[in-house]
């Protein structure tokens, strides 16, 4: 069958389906299945995935020519490890990052695969990662291809990680079989030297450090759930006591979520900071940050692997995120659906409120179902859309997954069962549309989280670390920018109703969320969450476009209230009349059609039709703005290595300074440039003098502000930028009050567990002593 691309069948299947607009998913799909064409629809959607299987089978790299790749970057790998200029930690992190590129490289179940893993172990132990050199023991041996003449190796590098880790059961475990080897002298030392260790540690369970399973705290507790039995506004969430600024709402625990395309997440619990574990299976595509979260996520995986092979996902959005509700959260109550056969009372029993199962809000999936979809608003073609990617991916699971093989136990008839999960994955569709999540997270500038082919993790970057976690001094600003890193469904913070000025902040670490208070809230007070850019950020106009088209409400909070709703945002493009006789503020009057263009005109490409120069004119006297300065500028940034061009780069800074007033976003973004030359210049790329190093300082605390003023103290953008100062501090370069470095320490509130811990030990390890000596 010729190749066709997803919407084109799509567009096919949606062109010639006619039903009636049903209200409800289940009848969409029944109708759907009721046409006379259907059969052969079916058939064009099996095809099509047949498709991208076949296509998948002949771009799949030989096992041979897997093993060559892997086994060349295993031996580049042995050579840095053997090396020892310039020096033995820097090579071995280059070893790190080769065995990790050989164990991507190699075929599943080889013995390439067993080697690249047991060289990373060897490297990870010796650089301190102990439980993720273990995990790498596991992985070599679980390869059935590890040689038997080398397995002592293995065992003893086990023994001595869990040694580290001080896990005395394992240890005791490990050196039971190490006394069945026949060890040579040497290793028989280094056995007795463990048994020496383990008489030496506490006989007690290592406690797992992931926070992954933090139960969902204080739900309850600050709020509680009102429903306003208005059918747009629905139910809201108001606090049940006072609450402090900075105080936590409410903790919780993501229910599911799927990693934005391409971002090396763990599949699991969501890490940026890991040394991946890829599966084999579906080529790298999901990795995991231990073994742990492999096997937490295995259920979910074996319905998931083959799609990622076919490069299914990347193709359906957010589609992929109502499958992955289905995977995580169906399992929970399928043994409660054993006693039906009729799935129309199935579906009574799993969409109404007040049925049985509703009830049991203890059931993670209830939280899930019962989320707010506008389904019913839908087009008649949106709806046939969505129901033709529903039972696309039906036949997806039935074909390619296990996941129908228990349903046969069960009274449903099977194509019964397909058409309710294809109804689930259409209803998650539409509640996914309406309440989807996405996280973000501190996302490090050195290293692409989204390359498919440089896949080592950022751990593993050489001249970074001094030891697990522990940056080098003047670092942290590796840490200076943020990502969007997965789409999560996240049922009780989707119970809050949106407002332009949010009550909350929202902070994502790994699987758990938590709301913490943005400002005092007292006892009544409705929270809020934001749906889209906050009033400082955006245009109410274009919020307003925004929340209509994809929830179906006109914004009425009490920001879009006012009688200026856009004056706070409008404050961050003031300009100052370049024309003498003029000399007034004033903002360029926006263009209707592109209200961002217009007011950011800079961010314009070269290449844009409409032309980068056409400038701005002042809306008072009607002067076109001379801007030639701002082009200069960026041109001379290609440059800054030269002296000369650096004070010119200041000195056309100061101009804009003049004409751009106050908080302006352009002089934000100039101001920023000129960080990314201050980090230049500390690194020692660039020499400085101390004038203009106080003038690049002066404009990273100007950044700073803007940065507050913009997204709040306590965000990950303003987190972001500390980082530099950080650097500054840390290296002697700028010297701060602890009551500053208190605000920013409390700034870390924001940021996902690991990174804080990046800081935090940043902090430890060169910040602290420096504050209590300088106050000594
Ligand atoms: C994420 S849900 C919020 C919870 C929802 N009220 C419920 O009952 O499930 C988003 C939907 O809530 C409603 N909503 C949210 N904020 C609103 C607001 N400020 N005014 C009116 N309706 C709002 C809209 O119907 C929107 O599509």
């Amino acid at each position: 069958m010729e190749k066709f691309k997803l919407s084109e069948l799509l567009e096919y299947q949606t062109a010639y389906t006619q039903i009636l607009d049903y209200e409800c998913e289940l009848e969409t799909i029944l109708a759907i299945k009721k046409d006379e064409n259907w059969p052969l629809r079916r058939q064009m959607s099996a095809a099509w995935l047949k498709g991208l299987s076949d296509e998948y089978k002949i771009n799949l790299n030989s096992k041979e020519s897997a093993t060559k790749k892997s086994n060349r970057l295993r031996e580049e790998g042995n050579v840095f490890y053997c090396s020892k200029s310039p020096s033995k930690t820097e090579n071995m992190f280059k070893a790190g990052q080769q065995y990790t590129l050989a164990i991507f490289a190699a075929a599943p179940y080889t013995e390439a695969l067993a080697l690249a893993f047991a060289n990373r172990a060897m490297v990870l132990q010796e650089l301190g990662y102990y439980r993720q050199a273990y995990d790498d023991c596991i992985c070599a041996l679980e390869t059935n291809q590890y040689p038997m003449r080398l397995i002592h190796k293995i065992k003893i590098r086990q023994a001595f990680c869990v040694y580290y880790l001080q896990d005395a059961k394992k240890l005791e475990l490990h050196l039971t079989e190490l006394e069945k080897c026949g060890l040579n002298e040497s290793y028989k030392q280094r056995v007795d030297e463990l048994q020496k260790g383990l008489s030496s540690i506490a006989n007690e369970i290592i406690k797992e450090t992931q926070d992954n399973d933090k139960e969902d705290m204080s739900l309850t507790e600050t709020t509680e759930l009102v429903d306003s039995k208005d059918a747009t506004r629905g139910r809201y969430v108001v606090a049940k006591r006072d609450i402090k600024s900075g105080e936590i709402i409410f903790h919780e625990r993501i229910s599911a979520f799927v990693p934005v395309e391409g971002t090396q997440i763990c599949q699991q619990c969501g890490s940026v900071f890991i040394i991946p574990i890829p599966c084999h299976a579906c080529n790298g595509k999901v990795i995991y940050c231990s073994l742990k979260c492999r096997e937490d996520q295995a259920k979910v995986h074996q319905n998931e692997c083959v799609g990622y092979c076919l490069g299914l996902f990347e193709q359906i959005g957010i589609s992929h995120l109502a499958l992955r509700i289905l995977l995580e959260e169906f399992p929970q109550i399928s043994p409660i659906l054993a006693h039906e056969s009729d799935i129309k009372n199935v579906w009574k029993e799993l969409t109404t409120e007040t049925s049985h199962l509703n009830t049991k809000t203890e059931v993670n999936y209830v939280k899930s179902l019962r989320l707010v979809s506008h389904f019913q608003k839908m087009s008649l073609s949106n709806k046939i859309w969505f129901a033709v990617i529903a039972d696309l991916l039906a036949v997806y699971l039935k074909e390619y997954t296990p996941f129908f093989h228990n349903t046969s136990k069960s009274k449903i008839k099977q194509s019964d069962w397909e058409s309710l999960i294809s109804a689930l994955i259409l209803r998650h569709i539409g509640q996914s549309i309406s309440n989807a999540h996405t996280c973000s997270s501190i996302a490090p500038t050195c290293y692409d989280i989204r390359s498919s082919t440089v896949k080592y993790g950022f751990l593993l970057l050489p001249n970074m670390w001094t030891k697990p976690f522990h940056l080098r001094q003047g670092m942290l600003h590796v840490l200076g920018e943020v990502g969007e890193v997965s789409a999560a469904n996240i049922p009780y913070l989707s119970m809050l109703n949106h407002a332009c000025n949010p009550t909350i902040r929202p902070r994502f670490s790994g699987r758990n969320f938590s709301a913490l208070a943005d400002r005092d809230i007292e006892e009544g007070d409705e929270i809020y969450n934001c749906y889209t850019l906050t009033y400082r950020n955006s245009m109410s106009v274009v919020r307003r476009d925004l929340l209509k088209e994809m929830y179906h409400f006109n914004c009425e909070c009490v920001h879009c209230q006012q009688s200026d709703p856009d004056a706070a945002y409008l404050e961050y493009h003031l300009y100052k009349c370049q024309n003498p006789k003029c000399g007034e503020k004033f903002v360029p009057t926006p263009d209707k059609e592109d209200l961002h263009i217009t007011l950011h005109w800079w961010n314009r490409s070269e290449d844009d039709e409409t032309g980068l120069r056409d400038g701005i004119i002042c809306s008072i006297c009607s002067t076109k703005q001379n801007i030639e300065w701002y082009f200069r500028f960026k041109s001379l940034l290609q440059h800054s290595n030269s002296k000369e061009n650096r004070l010119e780069l200041l000195k056309l800074y100061d101009k804009a300074d003049g004409i751009l007033l106050g908080f302006h976003s352009l002089k934000l973004q100039m101001a920023s440039d000129l960080v990314n030359l201050l980090i230049e210049c500390y690194k020692g790329s660039v020499e400085t003098t101390d004038l203009e190093f106080c003038r690049f300082v002066n404009i990273l605390k100007f950044a700073m502000s803007v940065t507050a003023d913009k997204w709040g103290q306590q965000s990950l953008e303003y987190v972001a930028i500390m980082s530099v100062l950080w650097d500054l501090i840390a290296m002697n370069k700028y010297q701060c009050t602890q009551l500053e470095l208190n605000d920013m320490v409390k700034a870390l509130d924001v940021v996902d567990e690991e990174c804080r811990l990046l800081f935090m030990n940043y902090y430890k390890d060169y910040i602290y002593n420096k504050q209590i000596n300088m106050e000594k």
